[in-house]
């Protein structure tokens, strides 16, 4: 099997070297592409690697045939419609530490080059102006910098600042007292930080929250000559406030590496002497492009060949320690949505997991989404996979809860699943036997023994004598041969069920004739 990938944006080819090195996939680099190029050429490929130019829209996703993965090298997820993504299968991963540490550095230059009027001085110069009086800048010791966002970049800048000998305050809603302190930063409300800081340095993703998270009511709270820095996201600082608050000489200096739209089309800012700006230019390194292109180039192989991704954006990351721990039980949970789907006669409208055991212990997100899939699946077809199977449920309107149990009945581990709809509760249990693979070990409320694999027919009947034999005559005469039966009852006489495993998928003429039988209350074909 051979993947094709699109790579649509400048990366760097060392950073694609472990994907041009791997066996099955074929690599096309084709930037600049329009959107109506890109729409068309997307249709062939499995897999699109982009940075923060290529606009990776609905349209774009709903165009894609084949779209399994998409890579972003880089952090910024802004370009990509996640939603989309998510509807539609496709796992979006991304490259979260590998430009970290450039980005600092971008933020640490322009932070210099505005406050010593570096860039404009250069540029005097440049045009044979030796101008030593209109280029006087300020110290940084002693000043302070208010960041807000003290995520990997925030964090890393504040620690340079501090280098610099500033006083740092900083924002972030998962900053806490003990954490500020082992810092060694202050840290307040946005309020807080920008009425107290010299310099104000913005490192949030672009978020509803964040957008415009400084503006003009931001600006009035300011010092006066407060100098801002944005080498996050264009949006994050509103650009036509900035503009008047420059104009009406209350900030004394900005710093720019992004803007609200890119490529830049509105150069009013730039006109501003106070300005200092880069073309996007914070993760521009020979060593961050290297590091963020191997990130995805790695998720990518990995993703085609054993399932599983690092860094996805849009399912939640599973530490490799636990992933360890609970992928094997990946195919049990999917065999368990499967069989109950076939099991339960109408749609489903509640699914209640229960983990129970070692599983208790575990992060088990993903196998949810496993058993949904197999729940799915039967009517949903290879629609459905473990990044989309939560979204589909919820928007057919399934509730979907788990729950965790430290005892499991006997066995060291036991997923319960229950499939509630109109016409009742089916209930089956399943667990992994240690070097034997998995078993369902109840349905409703009977323990059983099944290998949940191959043709199945449950047949819900009553405890007579004769009650099997006529069953594997019937099915005899339709020419379907039983590899295993098991019987299971309530109680002698009563409420009992068959669980028969056959060679072929069985005719519904055949089960039908079984039905005909007057011991036999109900008989179901599962196909796992
Ligand atoms: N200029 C560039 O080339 C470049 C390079 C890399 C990253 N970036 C951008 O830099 C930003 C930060 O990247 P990162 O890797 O540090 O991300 P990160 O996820 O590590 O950090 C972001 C931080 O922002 C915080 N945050 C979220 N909402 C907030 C709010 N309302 N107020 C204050 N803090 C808030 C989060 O809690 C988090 O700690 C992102 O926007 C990213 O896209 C730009
Ligand atoms: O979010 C990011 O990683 C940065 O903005 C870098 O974007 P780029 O890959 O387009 O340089």
């Amino acid at each position: 099997m051979t993947y094709n990938i699109l790579i649509s944006d400048p990366l760097s080819e060392d950073g694609i070297y472990p994907l041009r090195q791997a066996d099955g996939f074929n690599i096309v680099m084709e930037t600049n592409l329009t959107p109506e190029q890109l729409g068309e050429r997307i249709k062939d490929f499995d897999a699109l690697l982009v940075r923060s130019q290529t606009q990776v829209t609905r349209d774009i996703i709903e165009k894609a045939q084949h779209l399994k993965i998409i890579g972003r090298a880089g952090v910024g997820v802004d370009n990509i419609d996640l939603e989309a993504a998510t509807e539609h299968g496709v796992i979006v991963v991304n490259a979260p530490d590998g430009n970290t540490n450039s980005a600092a550095e971008h933020t640490i230059a322009m932070l210099m080059s505005m406050a010593r009027k570096i860039p404009q001085a250069f540029y005097a110069l440049r045009n044979q102006n030796w101008d030593r009086k209109s280029y006087v800048g300020v110290e940084l010791k002693n000043k302070t910098l208010g960041v807000i966002g003290l995520g990997r970049i925030g964090t890393e800048v504040a620690a340079r600042a501090k280098g610099q000998r500033m006083n740092v305050i900083a924002y972030d809603p998962f900053l806490t007292a003990e954490k500020a302190a082992k810092m060694g930063v202050d840290f307040g409300s946005v309020e807080d930080v920008i009425k107290a800081a010299d310099f104000i340095t913005v490192h949030t993703p672009l978020l509803k929250e964040t957008r415009h998270l400084i503006n003009a009511e931001a600006f009035k709270l300011m010092k006066d000559g407060v100098q801002i820095i944005n080498c996050a996201r264009g949006g994050i600082i509103d650009e036509n406030a900035l503009y008047d608050a420059i104009k009406a000489g209350k900030v004394a200096g900005a710093a720019l590496d992004v803007f609200e739209q890119e490529p830049m089309v509105d150069f009013r800012l730039l006109d501003l002497p106070e300005v200092v700006a880069t073309p996007h230019l914070g993760a521009s390194t020979i060593e961050a492009q290297e590091s963020v292109a191997v990130d995805v180039s790695n998720d990518v192989i990995s993703y085609f060949t054993t399932g599983t991704v690092r860094n996805s954006v849009n399912l939640p990351s599973v530490p490799k320690e636990v992933m360890a721990k609970i992928e094997p039980y990946f195919d049990l949970a999917e065999r368990l949505g499967r069989f109950l789907t076939d099991l339960s006669d109408g749609t489903a409208e509640e699914v209640n997991i229960q983990y129970s055991g070692e599983l208790a212990n575990v992060e088990v997100g993903p196998l949810t989404r496993n058993a949904l899939k197999g729940l799915l699946k039967r009517h949903l077809g290879d629609n459905v996979n473990d990044v989309n199977a939560l979204y589909l449920a919820n928007q057919k309107g399934i509730t979907v809860n788990e729950s965790k149990s430290t005892t499991a009945k006997g066995f060291t581990n036991l997923i319960t699943m229950e499939v509630k709809n109109a016409n009742g509760t089916r209930t089956a249990a399943g667990t992994l036997l240690n070097g034997q693979g998995a078993r369902i070990v109840k349905v409703d409320n009977y323990l059983v023994d099944i290998v949940p694999q191959g043709h199945l027919v449950f047949i819900r009947h009553n405890d007579r004598p004769g009650v099997i034999g006529r069953v594997g005559t019937l099915l005899g005469e339709e020419g379907v041969n039983i590899a295993t039966m098991q019987v299971f009852r309530s109680n002698a006489g009563g409420d009992a069920i068959m669980m028969l495993s056959i060679d072929k998928v069985a005719e519904d003429s055949g089960l039908a004739q079984l039905e005909s039988l007057a011991e036999i209350e109900h008989v179901t074909a599962i196909n796992m």
